[in-house]
């Protein structure tokens, strides 16, 4: 294990990500670049970067590929105690092409990869660790059944050991099994502690993109804190009352929005952690977010570490 009670340990899978240096399109590039990707480390790395302790909990395969994605998780700091090594799966791969109007697509090459083995026996292990938060996502439940059994179980048994549940839907129908994610998402929502989800995922999950009516419906279906993302129209977080209030978008340059999301989630996440409240807590979020934004890759914009450490200070200052 890597220390002490992590804060957040995010439960997903990480896969390496090829891409065109410039992010141009991939039917014609010469050469592409590596990082790694997956929505639930990068908001982990969101999170360790501001201070917190954060893990990652997943399996990769006996491969390259999965050392790859295990050292890039501790080069950002995230503690890799939780992931384990499967030696007959390999580790997923992705792609993400530019479309001709600027747009990004992805690819997927994560069909029987070693983190779509996750299973329900690894819930033991996760919980073992008590995370103050644990980071749950509709990309697992997508996986397959297996994985989505795992959700269900950490979603059924966090609080009972201890942690919070967040809840990030991150819908992503180029995985399948949409109708059957949706129904698994719906069912977990009275276990949740924070959903954080797009508007567009809203009006799919909850049947409206209103932010008023995305907040009455989540807590009407017992979920406890909302952070509602709208890509260019910003976000939207609960305020006095409980009344959705509005953070605007902090973007400038929009050269990649892949990532956005997981950023603001981290921000947020790790804001509240630590103390601050949501208005400022979705502040930090749009700020992290718009420097990932502003460059090509998942989590290379966000700020150093002596820099986000300073925006959480001041996220948290007199509360
Ligand atoms: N195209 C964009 N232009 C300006 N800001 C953006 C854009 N995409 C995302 N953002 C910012 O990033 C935040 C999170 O991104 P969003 O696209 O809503 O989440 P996700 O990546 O989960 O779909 C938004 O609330 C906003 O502040
Ligand atoms: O799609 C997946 O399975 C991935 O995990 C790949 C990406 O890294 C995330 O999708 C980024 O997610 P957003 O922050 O919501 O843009």
């Amino acid at each position: 294990m890597n220390g002490p009670r992590p804060d957040v340990a995010g439960v997903g899978e990480a896969m390496v990500l090829l891409q065109s240096p410039a992010g141009g399109a991939l039917a014609t590039a010469g050469l592409l670049e590596v990082h790694v990707g997956g929505a639930e480390l990068n908001a982990c790395a969101t999170v360790a970067r501001l201070g917190l302790r954060a893990w990652f909990a997943s399996r990769v395969g006996d491969d390259p590929f999965g050392t790859r994605v295990v050292e890039q998780a501790r080069a950002l700091d995230v503690g890799t105690g939780l992931v384990t090594v499967d030696p007959d799966r390999p580790t997923g791969v992705f792609f993400k092409d530019a479309l001709p109007d600027g747009r990004r697509r992805v690819h997927y090459y994560r069909s029987g990869s070693a983190a779509s083995a996750l299973d329900v026996p690894d819930a033991a292990r996760i919980l073992a660790a008590r995370p103050r938060a644990l980071l749950l996502s509709g990309i697992t439940v997508a996986l397959g059944p297996s994985p989505a059994a795992l959700v269900r179980e950490l979603a059924a048994r966090a609080r009972g050991a201890g942690s919070t549940v967040v809840l990030d839907p991150n819908l992503r129908p180029a995985l399948g099994s949409y109708a059957t994610v949706l129904e698994t998402l719906r069912s977990l929502l009275p276990a949740v502690d924070l959903l954080a989800l797009g508007q567009d995922e809203a009006a799919e999950l909850l049947g409206t993109a209103d932010p008023a009516e995305v907040f009455a419906a989540a807590r009407a279906a017992g979920v406890r804190e909302v952070l509602l993302k709208a890509g260019p129209d910003g976000a939207w977080y609960a305020g006095e009352g409980g009344a959705p209030r509005h953070e605007p978008s902090a973007a400038g340059r929009v050269v990649d929005p892949v990532g956005a999301g997981d950023a603001m989630l981290g921000g947020y996440l790790a804001a509240r952690l630590a103390g601050a409240p949501p208005a400022a807590a979705a502040r930090l979020g749009s700020r992290l977010a718009a420097g990932v934004i502003a460059t090509v890759g998942d989590t290379r914009g966000l700020p150093g570490r002596e820099e986000a450490r300073a925006l959480l200070a001041t996220a948290t200052a007199g509360t």
